[in-house]
């Protein structure tokens, strides 16, 4: 596999790139914060880290948004990452409005993706709801190589003013997250989308985030072809034709919807 991590230089000099770009944003915009879900998982964990490192606290409002499907360990951990960074934080549980959803249209009960992409929406909403009232930006938290492959629920957690850790694949997040202070326990957790019950993304992707970060490094954001990529990572061009496969079908989620070109 290729090693995709950053020397400590490196990880410094992004930290102080994406706090910067964070703080950035902000001023652009003329607000007086931000907002972010909390999972428990490592990307909301890093990007809270760094939007406490941009703007301190008080200017950091997080939103842990438990479903039926959460898992306490999950939750209870997205609360322990706002009490030690000293933000304002929300609980909400969300499932009584997905409940809602699915009483209007109950012919979408039972379709765990179409109802688990719209745990991700509510949530896109609420975190609209507060930035709008309190004048705030939505972080994202999306990395590289869910966005590259699709990974994420268009306008749910895809809905969000900026990506600050958009340019990172996973396992380069995973390290970010360590030499910012993230305890170990959070930053070697398993990535899980929690949109449906024992939901993992190396089980539902079919690839390791080490594999799949190492064909994007290659072939997708790189130079080599399929046959190179498969010879120097020794894994099945299949295997990077599938990688891909889903970064061009995704296409449509990287970018502004499209109009007809106007007439001449
Ligand atoms: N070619 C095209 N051009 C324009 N639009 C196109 C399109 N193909 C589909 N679409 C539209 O896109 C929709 C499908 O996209 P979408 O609604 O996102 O749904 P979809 O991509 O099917 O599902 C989202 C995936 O992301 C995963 N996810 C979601 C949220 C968080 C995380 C996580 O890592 O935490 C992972 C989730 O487990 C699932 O595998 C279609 O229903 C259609 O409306
Ligand atoms: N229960 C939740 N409460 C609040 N926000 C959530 C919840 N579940 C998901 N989100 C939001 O959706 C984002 C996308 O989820 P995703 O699983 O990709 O990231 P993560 O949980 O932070 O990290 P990992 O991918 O390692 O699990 C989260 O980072 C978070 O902002
Ligand atoms: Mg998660």
């Amino acid at each position: 596999m290729i090693d995709v991590r950053f020397s400590e230089a490196e990880l410094e000099q992004r930290r102080e790139h994406i706090t910067r770009f964070i703080r950035d944003r902000v001023d652009a915009a003329g607000v007086d914060g931000v907002v972010l879900g909390l999972s428990g998982g490592i990307d909301s964990t890093l990007v809270g880290h760094l939007a406490v490192e941009a703007l301190g606290a008080d200017a950091v409002h997080g939103l842990v948004l438990p479903a039926t499907v959460s898992s306490e360990g999950n939750m209870s951990d997205a609360e322990r990452v706002a009490q030690d960074l000293e933000i304002t934080y929300d609980v909400i549980e969300i499932e009584p409005i997905v409940d809602s959803l699915l009483s209007a249209y109950p012919e979408a009960e039972g379709d765990h993706e179409a109802v688990g992409n719209a745990r991700a929406r509510v949530r896109a909403v609420f975190n609209y709801l507060v930035a709008n009232h309190e004048q705030r930006l939505v972080l994202g938290t999306g990395n590289r190589s869910e966005a590259a492959v699709g990974y994420f629920t268009k306008y749910g957690d895809g809905a969000v003013d900026c990506h600050p850790i958009g340019n990172l694949y996973k396992g380069q997040v995973r390290q970010l997250a360590r030499h910012v202070g993230v305890p170990e326990d959070l930053a070697a957790k398993t990535a899980t989308a929690e949109l449906w019950a024992d939901q993992t993304d190396e089980d539902e992707l079919g690839i390791s985030y080490d594999t799949l970060d190492s064909i994007l490094a290659t072939h997708v954001d790189g130079p080599l072809s399929v046959a190179a990529t498969g010879r120097l990572l020794e894994v099945d061009e299949a295997t990077v034709e599938r990688v891909r496969g889903m970064y061009d079908r995704t296409e449509h989620k990287r970018t502004v919807p499209p109009a007809p070109d106007p007439l001449d």
